[in-house]
């Protein structure tokens, strides 16, 4: 049985001062039905860990494949783990477009996250033009083919679909689209790793808001969002959570 997920990307959004956010969402919701994950910028991480004690799960956006080393402002996956963190985000499309991060880095750092016992959250998402002359599947199955780490079980790898065109812009697919996406990406996952793919979670993520999380989470093969804008306020995204734990 899949755990649902709620996870929210803080993006480069947060100072100290909205740790009070995260103590907010936990007070409205003490024991959630389903996983709840933040993953604030980095600084906060060890602050958001320390101050959620296990109640939430905490996790980064992004990690170096390699563990330690000369890479000036690298943070790697045993760091985040050390600070609190049990998640990463990897291959994020803010990432894959403004840091040219290919299919081949974001395998590397998943196969990296994973090893150090952190759960690999690996997004993919379709351009509007890749839409438009419908080429979605296999963009999908392409960035899947060259993003998937070696070392991969049911509990350590999420994928998160997120339509480029989606992010930020207050647009969403329809559900007979994500429902597509998402039917495709399970019989992937259960093409290569088995039985175990089907335990594996896949989020929705793109301008998921309070008012169309509830329809989205009726989507076959959808086991929760990832969220961005409307992760950062304790309101919006309890609401999210919410959803989730009715559906
Ligand atoms: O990129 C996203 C989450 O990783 C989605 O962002 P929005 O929810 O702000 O569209």
């Amino acid at each position: 049985m899949r755990r649902k997920l709620a996870a929210g990307n803080w993006k480069m959004n947060g100072l100290r001062a909205n740790l009070g956010e995260i103590e907010a969402l936990i007070a409205a919701h003490p024991a959630p039905e389903c996983e709840v994950l933040i993953c604030p910028p980095y600084t906060l991480v060890s602050a958001a860990a320390d101050l959620v004690k296990g109640r939430i799960a905490i996790g980064g956006q992004n990690c170096h494949p390699q563990i330690s080393g000369a890479y000036t402002g690298g943070i790697s996956a045993r760091m985040l783990k050390d600070a609190g963190a049990s998640h990463v985000i990897l291959g994020h499309s803010e990432r894959r477009a403004d840091r040219f991060e290919s299919d081949e880095l974001v395998h590397a750092k998943s196969t990296t996250a994973i090893s150090e016992g952190l759960i690999a959250i690996i997004c993919v998402g379709e351009t509007e033009r890749e839409r438009d002359r419908g080429a979605t599947l296999d963009v999908i199955s392409s960035q899947l083919k060259g993003s998937l780490p070696l070392n991969a079980s049911g509990a350590s790898l999420v994928i998160a679909y997120e339509p480029i065109w989606a992010i930020g812009s207050g647009r969403t697919p329809t559900l007979e689209q994500i429902a597509e996406v998402h039917d495709f990406m399970r019989a992937e996952m259960v093409k290569k790793f088995g039985d175990d793919g089907e335990e594996i979670r896949l989020l929705y993520g793109g301008s998921v808001k309070p008012s169309n999380a509830a329809d989205i989470f009726t989507v076959s093969n959808v086991d929760g969002a990832l969220v961005g804008g409307a992760s950062l306020l304790a309101s919006d995204f309890g609401a999210i959570v919410a959803a989730l734990e009715a559906s």
